[in-house]
């Protein structure tokens, strides 16, 4: 038996969904996996990993099952069904074009490859949106996975959990969850197809834990308030064809994460300040891409002179980028035949 699993990276929050918007884009992180119990050979937990980095990531990526995020995850969903290791002999290799901790929800789609492998190798025939709640027991926030796993733009939602049942993680998710932990909304938003995502990803690294870190536990009514008139609007803004600058511009502004953020990612809050659709044409909005440091700039044309601008306002930090345009990814995760 062999297979491919595909999985589009994710951009979460577009600037006020905090924890709730994500969009899947066009980068994927692909695990060519093969099972053949003919030849033998003493493999950990019957599984060899083999990884092909496309990301120009300096970090390496464990090859033990054990502990790699993605046969990690797939043992999780596994062993939650009573199997305790990979089929025998299955290899897994991993091919990664994203970029490491920079916000462009590299683990949310290693998590969600890592469920779909699961899955597919125990043969449970989990449907998405259980998948999904096992997402969720890792990464605990739904906007990066459920974009990556459905694809497309959407709007999640996370059930709240009593404490007890969130501190489980070891149960099998039957028991903790007998309901669905999480979702999407009644289905995707529109996506105009004008736009076009350019992703200025800088040369290192801000652990998601990290900039999840400096945010407050509470905040003042007037910036929630901000942040929930936005994310209302942004759908619409987004959706409409021909796309309304000044009315996206306005949308994707936020006083929830961005801010707390710039101690982490020197020049933020002066490159997200930099351009507005009247000083920049072609440019639609700007923000953090996850949880950063990736800037996230939308646009119907002049991309290489948007991402100059970024990439400049980056180098006098000292800090240099490499840049991609990129477009939403409608798929999500797939599994096909090899
Ligand atoms: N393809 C992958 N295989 C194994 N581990 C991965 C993979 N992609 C990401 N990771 C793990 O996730 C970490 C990055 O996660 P995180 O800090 O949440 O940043 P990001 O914004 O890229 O999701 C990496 O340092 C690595 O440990
Ligand atoms: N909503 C989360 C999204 C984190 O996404 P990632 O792509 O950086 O992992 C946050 O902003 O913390």
């Amino acid at each position: 038996m062999s297979f491919v699993i595909r999985t589009p990276c994710s951009s979460a929050n577009i600037g006020p969904g905090f924890d709730v918007i994500g969009l899947a884009l066009s980068l994927h992180l692909e695990l060519h996996v093969t099972i053949d119990p003919k030849s033998s050979s003493d493999l950990p937990l019957n599984c060899q990993i083999t990884y092909e980095d496309q990301s120009k990531s300096t970090e390496s990526i464990s090859l033990d099952p054990e502990v790699n995020l993605i046969t990690r995850v797939a043992l999780y969903v596994l062993r939650c069904h009573n199997q305790r290791a990979f089929p025998a002999e299955t290899k897994v290799h991993i091919i990664n074009p994203i970029p490491l901790g920079r916000g462009l929800g590299s683990s949310g789609t290693a998590v969600v490859a890592g469920v779909m492998l699961g899955n597919e190798v125990g043969r449970l025939g989990l449907s998405k949106e259980r998948l999904l709640d096992y997402c969720l027991m890792i990464e605990r926030h739904p906007d990066n996975v459920a974009a990556s796993l459905f694809g497309g733009f959407v709007g999640t939602y996370l059930n709240e959990l009593k404490p007890e049942d969130v501190a489980r993680i070891e149960i099998p998710l039957s028991e903790v969850l007998p309901a669905p932990a999480g979702g999407i909304d009644t289905g995707k938003f529109n996506w105009a197809k004008e736009i076009k995502a350019i992703a200025i990803i800088p040369d290192f690294v801000v652990p998601t834990a990290n900039a999840r870190d400096v945010l407050p536990k509470t905040y003042t009514r007037a910036d929630v308030v901000f942040n929930l008139q936005r994310a209302a609007l942004l759908p619409a803004a987004l959706g409409s064809s021909p796309p309304d600058p000044d009315m996206i511009f306005l949308a994707m502004q936020d006083k929830v994460h961005q801010p707390y953020r710039k101690t982490l990612i020197p020049g933020l809050t002066e490159i997200l300040q930099s351009m507005t659709p009247a000083t920049q044409p072609g440019l639609l909005g700007i923000c953090l891409s996850g949880a950063g440091p990736t800037i996230l700039a939308l646009a119907t044309d002049r991309f290489t002179e948007i991402a100059d601008r970024i990439i400049a306002r980056f180098a006098s930090n000292n800090i240099s980028c490499q840049w991609k345009l990129l477009e939403p990814a409608q798929s999500g995760a797939t599994v096909t035949p090899n």
